[in-house]
């Protein structure tokens, strides 16, 4: 999905409701507890934001303040080394191992830098990473920095929690698929807004849904925002301490024969500060075909997608790339 707009028309400014609705939050701890009604409660809430909102944001995901803001760092000091090293690694070739970009050639990105790249498996992809700065891909100890590839392995292993929640909550069985899962890819999208300027660009990011299964996003400060589906307005999502926001990717809806759908979201500039996001996006590897699960497939519930793989998505976008309109998960509806 995308919308081409600049500013955010009046009728799509997000709500400013007195009370918003909360977001949900997740204490993921409580699914390593030894403790099976403390873990079905935790994948019941997680089974709930699935079904009714496809977001919720996680806390006690065990990943540390010290390697967040270590990612957040590596990705700003990308974003400020000179233009002719950040070029090296552009290209319009969306099969390239990582990317930089700073336009709008793929209809969306309206005021965004980013540079994507595979995380895993990281043997295979920690070649083509960036060499600088030289905090992306090492701790620099002695200032007690973290570093891009510690947040990678450990944000993985948290998707890979909260895989197995989801599908035990689909009631396919948190094994279902794991190999696929396991083995899997990992895609890291970085990205880098200016603040708001004087010009009337308020869009960072234009409205999308994101193609994996699901994606934990990492980000500096608020700007993002999600189509709330009951009242099909933007919502503003907060900005909580040390949590990740999840959202439903197009391929998750598909697994799920529909039972659980794919978010709507965008990203806008914010007025106050330059915004980095980190966006990890989990799912099958390239080649590896996701179809909806045949326990949810019955006469009541007939299937509603066609298979696809990661792979398929990226020839969709290559021989769409003029067409703005084009929409991966609406061409794969059976
Ligand atoms: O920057 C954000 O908040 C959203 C980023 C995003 O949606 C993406 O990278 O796919
Ligand atoms: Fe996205």
């Amino acid at each position: 999905m995308s919308d081409t707009s600049k500013s955010v028309p009046q009728e799509q400014l997000p709500s400013q409701e007195l009370h918003p609705p909360p977001m949900p939050v997740i204490n993921l701890g409580h699914l390593s507890l030894d403790d099976p009604t403390a873990r079905s409660r935790v994948v019941n809430d997680i089974a709930k934001s699935c079904r009714d909102l496809g977001y919720f944001q996680v806390i006690n995901h065990g990943i540390s303040q010290s390697v967040m803001d270590g990612a957040v760092e590596a990705a700003s000091e990308f974003f400020k080394l000179p233009s002719e090293i950040k070029e090296e690694y552009a290209s319009d070739d969306i099969r390239q191992p990582v990317r930089y970009d700073t336009s709008s050639k793929d209809g969306i990105s309206m005021s965004r830098a980013f540079l994507k790249h595979y995380a895993h498996p990281l043997c295979d992809w920690l070649q083509y990473w960036p060499q600088q700065p030289p905090i992306y891909r090492q701790a620099v100890s002695s200032l007690k920095r973290e570093y891009m590839e510690k947040y990678a392995v450990e944000v993985r292993m948290v998707a890979l929690k909260l895989m197995e929640a989801i599908l035990e909550g689909l009631g396919i069985g948190k094994e279902y698929m794991h190999e696929k899962f396991e083995e899997g890819l990992q895609l890291l999208s970085v990205n880098c807004y200016p603040k708001v300027s004087q010009s009337d660009t308020t869009i960072g990011l234009a409205a999308h849904s994101d193609y994996g299964l699901l994606t934990i996003l990492l980000t500096s400060c608020p700007g993002l925002e999600v189509v709330d589906r009951s009242s099909n307005s933007w919502k503003v999502v907060q900005q909580l301490p040390h949590a990740l926001h999840v959202h439903i990717g197009d391929h998750m809806e598909i697994l799920s024969n529909g039972q659980i759908k794919t978010v709507v979201h965008r990203a806008v500039l914010n007025p106050q500060e330059a915004r980095i996001s980190i966006a990890s996006i989990h799912g099958f590897a390239l080649h590896e075909k996701v179809s909806s699960a045949k326990e949810l497939v019955d006469e009541e519930n007939p299937q509603k997608y066609k298979e696809s793989s990661f792979n398929d998505f990226l020839e969709h976008l290559t021989a769409n790339m003029d067409n703005m309109q084009r929409n991966f998960l609406e061409s794969l509806r059976i």
